[in-house]
């Protein structure tokens, strides 16, 4: 196992570069899930933390040390960053595991794909210098125009505890690529290695303001972040209420929100395919994965009829081979959900579902082998209907249902019966079909033989009631962006639209 003593810092609000007690002084507990332990606590920032965070911002747009910045010299901090995090690299991914839950291996992945995704938009901040002034040609005499790509401001990024460093990077890294100044709140369940990259970003000597991190709790950090007035665009992943809320407190001010938020995605086995454990291992991995607690988790099966008692008897082989334990032991595979609350509400889906008439095929209690922390076993629910419960809301724990069709119209019907539209995954070796599928699935993302592989290549984003705007690729950079137009009259003629008085 590995080492759970990793000391963890007792950190300040990460505010103009500097560590700050919160006014109010309020502080929150951490909670381990694997052991429901308080191993320490992040301070609770309020909206009179939020005003000083902005201003802080403010003046790093400002100051030339931030404000004046070239793509170039931005993409040195950016790299710097990223080298930190692969320093840092087996303490992060400890303290994430701790604080969230979630097993070593994937908190040490999520560490790769955090410098990554730094490394990753240094190179956009890069390219961004030569795209910065766009000449438009309007074929005119009187006329030289040009359009501007500049930083959008001050922008808020609100972020869950699913992938607590990964989720907020997603959005801290093109923020800060662009030229923005940011205010970072994440999750006040999982905030731990947010606040790490702030001593991170003190020590590569990142401009103070640039990027600045207020932990604390939704409505009171969150909250005023999103109603802010010198806040110019708010950038969220989490819960759909949540979203709701944030968009209503922006349009207020008519601040633009970028919002992704989960879904309840489906995966379409279809019996055409050559290995069924390659299907049901990427099935496994789409719902079991961060224990089921991902946005974009295929959380539906859907199965072709004629081999679904065969598909289904292989899932079972593969999911009564999964190790849960405490997720700093070696091989863990599951680890526990991130709070009591997630505990109680994933456990209170598969109870609602039994009653509603589904059938728990396998799973739906606490592992017996854990006496403590916020454990449930993979589940698989089978004999849903439409109008369940389980069918339709997103558990965010491992708990996959499934219904099976027989012909290709039911499955499509069947897919997109749902409010969301993040993902999709299609599993057939018929390509004419996959491509039917791509074209009917309603979402923002298709997955082809595989579930939930992510690139920071590709936008990331859905549609119907999963959001709107797109994190990663040049979609997450255009995000905080401000189109520009600039319109020159260049001819020595006068504009002539007026009678001139000098000729009366
Ligand atoms: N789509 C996704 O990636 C995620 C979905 N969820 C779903 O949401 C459920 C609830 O989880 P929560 O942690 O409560 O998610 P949440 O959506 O409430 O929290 C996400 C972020 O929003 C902040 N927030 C909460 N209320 C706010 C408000 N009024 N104004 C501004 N910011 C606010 C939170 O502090 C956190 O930083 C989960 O059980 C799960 O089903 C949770 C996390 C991520
Ligand atoms: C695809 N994955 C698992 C790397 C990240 C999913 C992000 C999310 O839950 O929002
Ligand atoms: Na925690």
């Amino acid at each position: 196992m590995a080492n759970r003593n990793v000391p963890i810092s007792r950190r300040q609000l990460y505010i103009g570069g500097e560590w700050r007690e919160p006014v109010k002084k309020n502080r929150i507990p951490i909670i381990n899930p694997a052991t429901e332990e308080i191993i320490g606590d992040i301070p609770a920032a309020t909206a009179e933390d939020v005003d000083i965070a902005v201003e802080a911002a403010r003046k790093a747009i400002a100051r030339d040390d931030w404000g004046s910045t070239t793509g170039a010299q931005r993409a040195k901090y950016l790299r710097a960053i990223a080298a930190k995090v692969l320093e840092k690299k087996s303490v992060l991914a400890t303290l994430e595991s701790l604080d969230s839950g979630k097993t070593l291996f994937e908190s040490a992945a999520d560490m790769d794909d955090v410098a990554g995704c730094f490394e990753y938009y240094a190179d956009l901040a890069e390219a961004l210098d030569s795209r910065r002034k766009t000449p438009v040609n309007l074929n005119s005499d009187s006329f030289k125009t040009y359009v501007l790509r500049e930083p959008l401001g001050v922008v808020g990024l609100i972020t869950p505890w699913n992938y607590p460093l990964l989720m907020a990077i997603w959005k801290v890294a093109p923020a800060l690529a662009a030229g923005c100044a940011a205010i970072l709140k994440p999750s006040e369940l999982a905030s731990v290695t947010c606040l790490e990259l702030g001593e991170i970003c003190r020590e590569i000597g990142l401009p103070s303001g640039a990027l600045n991190i207020l932990t604390g709790l939704g409505p009171e950090a969150g909250g005023p972040l999103a109603s802010h007035p010198h806040v110019d665009k708010i950038s969220f992943t989490g819960s759909g209420p949540t979203g709701s809320k944030i968009m209503t407190a922006a349009a207020q001010l008519v601040k633009p929100v970028s919002l992704e938020l989960g879904g309840k995605s489906p995966i379409v086995v279809f019996d055409d395919i050559d290995n069924l454990d390659i299907a049901a291992e990427w099935t496994l991995f789409g719902i079991f994965a961060n224990t089921g607690q991902v946005c974009s988790a295929t959380s539906r099966l859907i199965v072709q009829e004629s081999i679904a008692s065969a598909f289904l008897d292989r899932l079972l082989k593969w999911t009564k081979n999964i190790k849960i334990s405490d997720p700093l032991e070696e091989d863990c595979k599951l680890g526990p959900v991130v709070s009591a609350g997630q505990y109680e509400k994933v456990l209170k889906f598969i109870s609602n579902a039994k009653s509603e008439g589904a059938t728990i095929l396998y799973g739906g209690k606490r592992p017996q082998h854990l006496k403590k922390g916020y454990y449930v076993q993979p589940t698989i629910i089978t004999d849903v209907n439409t109008s369940m419960e389980i069918w339709k809301e997103e558990v965010f724990g491992p708990v996959l249902c499934v219904k099976t069709f027989k012909t290709e119209e039911e499955a499509i019907e069947l897919a997109n019966d749902t409010k969301y539209g993040l993902a999709a995954a299609v599993m057939s070796k018929d390509v004419k079909r996959c491509e039917r599928f791509t074209k009917a699935f309603q979402t923002g993302i298709i997955w082809i033989n595989c579930s939930q592989p992510t690139f920071n290549q590709l936008p990331w984003g859905g549609k119907k009631r999963s959001g709107f705007g797109r994190d990663l690729g040049e979609w997450g950079l255009e995000s905080f962006l401000n189109i520009k137009q600039v319109t020159e009259y260049t001819s020595a003629e006068p504009w002539a639209f007026y009678k001139s008085p000098s000729r009366n």
